[in-house]
């Protein structure tokens, strides 16, 4: 190193140390009494963001030991306010439409990829609409078609699959589960003509539009990421792809002829009268597939790799199938698949200790007093609400980190725990104001795709398990950790799983 370069390292250690103790004095002397505490770091702007990055879950335990409920954290410069438990719940997504904002935290992310017009590029009142169109291609007649036809994509997929030829082997757990979930969505909510392109081109739009969901997109959108341009590139084409497929289905007379979303949205209109546009049903139905993509192939990986360290639990779901739908396991439906609790048991249970979304974000609009203290939460802050972290806690689930299923023969429905119910403009929805087990959110921006989730998920299950056995490599007691790298939390990779195909299956 010449003397210019050591002046140069000395110089930025030097505005490192002033930064770090400016930062530090701050914290010391000027605590803001009328704002929730800050949690201690060293750096400005990096603040916890490498805590919090490598596991949300473990920072926001240890947090709360330190500072309660409620706390501030610095995130890549942004102010964050955690407001963990119940009322943390109710506080963050029940907050009034005019308090707190989601558009405005995730449309920066989510509108290059899904396009302009739907969801968080919209008015909430119009992605309410949105919401009710979307609610209504979920009516139990268009689940009960999709039953049937998930049950056949995955069949066929087990039969040629490279990675499960033969009698027994290894896989990647969640690359076969990134590929049934995308075959079964899109042979059904998406549509047989999505399907038919999915050998082909679809599926590397696919792949280049998950790429350019980047966590770094949320905080520097503005970044020069390659992957961003291939996004945009991809985005467009998706785009056509869809604007086809309707015109296509226009030409043909606009009979609808099999129940999916396509369909059902063509055939939706807004309240002034308007039909939705094109554009819109082409961007809502990428904001579907990505919206359901991962979210549901991260927790059949997830149910696999624990039945693969349990594999008693999947005997018993081998006999519950057997007695339910006869030693010839009769064709599946909506009625029969909902007449096996240990499979529902099971998706609960993964979901409880693995969900998809550790953090659930809303920009303040308003100063929001903290009932029960003296913090008002400036409009300069973004609150977090980790409702998992109820579902992590002993103090709500015993042994809560050991995954259970039979947990919930004891504990009350869910669905029974969400009793306060609200219409935000797309039918009624649970507050979530007690529950202790919100996977699927709460409020006006909950889930909307939970019954299809269940049904994928359901149908998956059941077809792995009559088709295999699994067991973890090496005999392995444990699941991977978690990766929480992406937007979406997942099993580190690589995640194998052995298979033995079943003997005795009819
Ligand atoms: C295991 C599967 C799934 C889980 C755990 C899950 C979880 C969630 C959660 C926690 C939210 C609330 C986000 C927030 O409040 O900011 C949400 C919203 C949503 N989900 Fe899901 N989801 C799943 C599957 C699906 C599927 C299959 C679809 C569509 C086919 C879907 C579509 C949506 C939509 C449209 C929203 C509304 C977003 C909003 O109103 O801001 N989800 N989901």
């Amino acid at each position: 190193m010449d003397f210019s370069a050591v002046n140069i390292v000395a110089a930025i250690a030097i505005l490192v140390m002033l930064a770090t103790l400016t930062t530090v004095m701050q914290q010391i002397l000027f605590k803001n009494p009328n704002e929730p505490p800050i949690v201690f770091h060293w750096l400005p702007v990096i603040g916890s963001t490498v805590t919090y990055g490598i596991d949300p879950f473990k920072f926001f335990f240890n947090c709360q030991k330190k500072y309660g409920d409620v706390y501030t954290f610095i995130l890549l410069g942004r102010k964050m306010t955690v407001y963990l438990g119940s009322k943390g719940n109710q506080f963050i997504l029940n907050g009034k439409l005019k308090d707190v904002n989601a558009e405005e935290i995730y449309s920066v992310l989510t509108t290059p990829v899904f396009g302009k017009d739907v969801i968080y590029d919209v008015p909430n009142a119009k992605f309410m609409e949105q919401k009710k169109f979307i609610k209504f291609g979920f009516t139990a007649d268009a689940l009960r078609a999709h039953v049937p036809l998930m049950e056949e994509e995955i069949r066929s997929f087990l039969k040629r699959s490279p990675h499960l030829k033969g009698e027994k082997g290894t896989v990647q757990i969640a690359k076969i589960m990134a590929q049934i979930t995308i075959f079964t969505a899109s042979r059904t909510l998406q549509g047989k003509e999505v399907r038919q392109q999915l050998d082909t081109t679809f599926a590397d739009l696919y792949k280049a539009l998950d790429d350019g969901f980047q966590p770094i997109n949320f905080m520097l959108p503005w970044f020069p990421l390659p992957a961003n341009r291939k996004r945009n590139i991809a985005q467009r084409k998706m785009r056509q792809i869809y604007s086809d497929i309707i015109n296509a289905r226009r030409a043909k007379g606009g009979e609808k002829d099999s129940e999916d979303m396509i369909w059902n949205l063509m055939g939706s209109v807004y309240k002034d009268g308007t039909p939705v546009p094109d554009h819109e049903i082409a961007h809502m139905m990428i904001g579907l597939l990505m919206a359901g993509q991962h979210s549901s192939s991260v927790t059949s990986s997830w149910i696999m790799l624990h039945l693969a360290v349990n594999p008693e639990i999947m005997e018993e779901l081998y006999e519950e199938q057997l007695q339910v739908l006869g030693s010839n396991l009769t064709p599946l439906t909506h009625e029969n698949i909902q007449k096996l609790p240990l499979v529902t048991n099971v998706i609960r249970e993964t979901l409880r200790l693995h969900p998809p979304i550790h953090s659930i974000m809303r920009k303040v609009k308003n100063p929001l007093p903290i009932e029960g203290t003296s913090w008002i939460v400036p409009p300069s802050h973004v609150l977090l609400a980790a409702p998992a972290t109820m579902g992590k806690s002993d103090d709500f689930f015993p042994n809560a980190a050991v995954w259970d299923p039979h947990r919930w023969g004891n504990i009350a429905d869910p669905a029974e725990q969400e009793k306060e119910k609200m219409d935000y403009g797309y039918g009624l929805v649970s507050t979530g104001a007690d529950s202790t087990y919100l996977p699927f959110g709460a409020g006006r921006h909950r889930c909307i795709g939970e019954q299809f989730a269940y049904v994928q998920l359901t149908i998956i299950v059941i077809m792995v398990v009559r088709e295999f056995r699994l067991k973890s490599v090496g005999g392995k007691k444990e699941v991977v950790a978690t990766d929480y790298s992406s937007m979406f939390s997942r099993p580190m990779e690589p995640a194998f799983v052995e298979w033995e195909r079943r003997a005795d299956a009819p």
